[in-house]
């Protein structure tokens, strides 16, 4: 059934809110009449974007710097910031590296930060969520990537990451529904960010032919159309047409809230695994060519 959950004089906590799509997403929230919560590590970023908001937007926004890594601080921000109407998880670190390069302290840090981190927000922020049962219809929105729709050389556990997120938030989407709470994950092609911009320098030459197979985006943007899926309850939200595609061919028992789409889906989902199956063909032949030409260049 179709919900509106309302953005203005609502409560919006962003973690990873002092950057990027985070920032965007807090300008946003904070220019349509939100008061916005943002927790990031960094005091000194966050208070930057603080001062970037109340320039743009007049609106006074309140900072917190904790680690999602740890559920005290992050407990303790949740509870000074007050009860949440919605809960955006969007802190993210991203290491492309081949498997075999890649140490396991890195590994593990990008599956504390992205999957482990997102547990420790929602756990800490659940229980006041739950408590507003006079309250309308509330949101709690994960940041995924198209990296957590389809796994791509570069990022085994960045990958990993995100498609944890997809298996928390169906659980957890049955789970709250009673307290009409609704969940979305949102799913952003590369994306023009300070994080993308440091990924940037290392990421392997594969991951970013591969990558380009979907377009890049501004950070606005993406914001834009995430905070449109979230006031919509809408489960998946892609963010551009490949994305649509990708949404479609990889829907599998999500919830789906629009007849329209629900329909969609129905009939396009076949044509859309031949078109999957013809980028698979395309990434394994750009694989081959890439290690004939290594072992062109090495001899
Ligand atoms: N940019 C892209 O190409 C894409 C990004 N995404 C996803 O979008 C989200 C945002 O990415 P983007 O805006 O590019 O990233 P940025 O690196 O620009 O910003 C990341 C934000 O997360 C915060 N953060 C990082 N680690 C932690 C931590 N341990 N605890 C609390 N906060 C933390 C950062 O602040 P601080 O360092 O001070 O803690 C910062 O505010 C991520 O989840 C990412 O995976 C998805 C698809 C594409
Ligand atoms: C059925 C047809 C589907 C067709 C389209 C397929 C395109 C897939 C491209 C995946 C790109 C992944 C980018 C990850 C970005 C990201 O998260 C990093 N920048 C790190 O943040």
């Amino acid at each position: 059934r179709p919900v509106i959950i309302p953005i203005k004089d609502s409560h919006v906590f962003i973690t990873g809110g002092s950057s990027g799509i985070g920032l965007a997403l807090a300008h946003q929230a904070a220019f349509e009449g939100a008061r916005v919560s943002l927790l990031a590590r960094s005091l000194k970023k966050l208070e930057e974007a603080k001062e970037s908001i109340r320039i743009s937007s007049g609106v006074e926004v309140s900072i917190f710097a904790a680690d999602v890594r740890d559920f005290d601080a992050v407990q303790k921000a949740v509870k000074n910031a007050g009860p949440i109407d919605v809960l955006v998880v969007n802190q993210g670190i991203f290491v492309p590296q081949e498997l075999e390069k890649q140490e396991l302290d890195e590994i593990k840090f990008m599956i504390d930060v992205n999957l482990m981190g997102s547990f420790n927000v929602i756990k800490a922020a659940l229980p006041l969520m739950k408590e507003r049962k006079d309250r309308g219809p509330n949101s709690i929105a994960l940041m995924s990537s198209q990296a957590g729709q389809v796994g791509i050389y570069g990022y085994t556990a960045y990958s990993a990451s995100k498609f944890g997120l997809r298996g928390l938030a169906e659980a957890l989407q049955q789970e709250v529904i009673s307290d009409n709470i609704h969940v979305s994950l949102i799913y952003p092609p590369d994306t023009d960010t300070p994080g993308f911009e440091q990924e940037n320098k290392t990421r392997p030459e594969l991951t970013k032919i591969l990558a380009a197979s979907s377009g890049s985006m501004k950070a606005d943007k993406v914001a834009k159309i995430a905070l449109k899926g979230i006031r919509s309850g809408t489960f998946i939200v892609p963010c551009n047409l490949e994305g649509h595609a990708l949404a479609i061919a990889t829907a599998g028992l999500s919830p789906q809230r629009s007849f329209l789409m629900a329909s969609v889906e129905v009939l396009c989902i076949g044509f859309l695994r031949i078109v999957a199956l013809y980028f698979q063909w395309n990434w394994y032949k750009d694989i081959e060519k890439w290690h004939e030409m290594k072992k062109v260049s090495e001899n």
